[in-house]
């Protein structure tokens, strides 16, 4: 199978869907990948280091958008539309349930949209799970930075020190960015509150954090008294493919003290405050309402390129040759996993939540491949 790999055009986004280790793989299984010029910069790569590896550099992004599979982290964004034609497997985070006018663009062309963030092995989401770890890792720094008062910030010290109060984190949403998120603020020597849904998930944090956390079911009452209190609320809730459930009421959010910061990473799937109804973007990450500083930049780990291209392509790569080398139909037919990731076929939504948020007919994945 002939592999693209445009470059990333999404603001401040310099990851790449392939390194040189990746292309080393797909070529050894027989294939052959053709990365668009320049677009591994970002992340440290150079045309040179993928040729070594055995790939064959193209001149635009048309050529790249032109192979059998395309590879890409972001999804694709309006100008990118015109690339799409019917056949093509596109291999990517898509997150439709976000993105009304990119699910009409894919079904209308018929492109086989296989997203990255609705692969799942039992109850884990493997492809996004790296990416959480990054954006949960960054979204403690990124609030301590907002937190300074240069910053628009209350002028707080998370970990506070002798004498002075720690600053208070309220996390919401317990699993993998939740998680790296509580590390983050405990290792800071905050007083760190997390809250999920889930009792299992509460009592797995218990364990994992001890005395270093409080643990809260997450309701409307809890979630009200712990951001009221809150220097820093960080949101991370996700139902799989679904759109974020708002959490955060704005009257909650006026509630706040002027200066406090929330940090919503779960704003790629539309965001968990009624006040997050934006994206923002790494030029321009904050706007300020009801005094509250808001960021809510839905790629967060292009930030940090190096270590979240290679952490994204240890992962998405070994899929990637399944596809190439069984051919999709098999590879999804083959790998459950793999065919939960099947987003559209055929002109049609093949994943619940993403038909449900845009009011679309579904139809079952495996009988439109049985069609193909
Ligand atoms: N902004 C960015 O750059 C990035 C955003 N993300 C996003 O971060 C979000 C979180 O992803 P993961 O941590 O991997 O998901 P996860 O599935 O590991 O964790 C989600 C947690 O939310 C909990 N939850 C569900 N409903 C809840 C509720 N009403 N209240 C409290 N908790 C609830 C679940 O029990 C689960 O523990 C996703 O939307 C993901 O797309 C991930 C990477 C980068
Ligand atoms: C998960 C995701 O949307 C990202 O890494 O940008
Ligand atoms: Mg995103």
């Amino acid at each position: 199978m002939r592999i693209g790999v445009p470059t990333e055009i999404k603001n401040n986004e310099n990851r790449v869907a392939m390194t040189p280790a990746g292309v080393v793989n797909l070529v050894r299984s027989g294939h052959e990948v053709y990365i668009e010029s320049g677009a591994g910069l970002g992340s440290g790569f150079t045309d040179e280091t993928y040729v070594a590896a055995g790939a064959k550099i193209v001149d635009t992004a048309q050529e790249a958008w032109s192979m059998d599979m395309v590879m890409k982290v972001k999804e694709p964004l309006k100008s990118e539309y015109e690339y799409f034609r019917e056949g093509l497997i596109l291999f990517t985070y898509l997150h439709l349930a976000a993105e009304p006018e990119l699910t009409k663009a894919l079904i209308e062309k018929k492109v086989i949209g296989i997203a990255y963030e609705t692969v799942q092995v039992g109850n884990a989401l493997p492809l996004l799970t790296p990416m959480s770890e990054v954006a949960g890792r960054m979204s403690t720094q990124i609030g301590a930075q907002f937190l300074e008062k240069i910053h628009g910030g209350k002028g707080i010290l998370l970990g506070g020190v002798p004498g002075v109060q720690r600053g208070k984190v309220t996390i919401i949403g317990g699993g993998v960015a939740g998680t790296n998120a509580a590390k983050m603020a405990v290792g800071l020597g905050a007083d760190v509150t997390i809250l999920d849904l889930s009792p299992d998930r509460l009592r797995q944090l218990d364990d994992l954090f001890g005395k270093d956390v409080t643990t809260l079911m997450s309701n409307p009452l809890n979630i009200e008294q712990a951001v009221k209190q809150s220097d820093l609320v960080i949101g991370a809730v996700l139902i799989p493919g679904a759109k974020a459930p708002k959490l955060v009421t704005e009257d909650l959010i006026k509630q706040m003290t002027p200066g406090s910061v929330v940090v919503d990473i779960a704003i790629d799937q539309g965001g968990i405050f009624a006040t997050t109804d934006k994206i923002t973007t790494h030029d321009d990450p904050t706007y300020v309402k009801h005094g509250v500083v808001h960021y809510a930049v839905a790629n967060m780990p292009g930030a940090v390129p190096r270590t979240s291209t290679i952490a994204l392509t240890n992962v998405t790569v070994p899929y990637a040759v399944q596809i190439a080398s069984k051919g999709y139909v098999e590879a999804l037919r083959s790998n459950a996993a793999l065919l939960k990731g099947l987003n559209t076929i055929n002109g049609y939504v093949t994943y619940q939540a993403v038909a449900e948020a845009h009011d679309l007919s579904y139809a079952d994945a495996l009988t439109q491949l049985q069609q193909v």
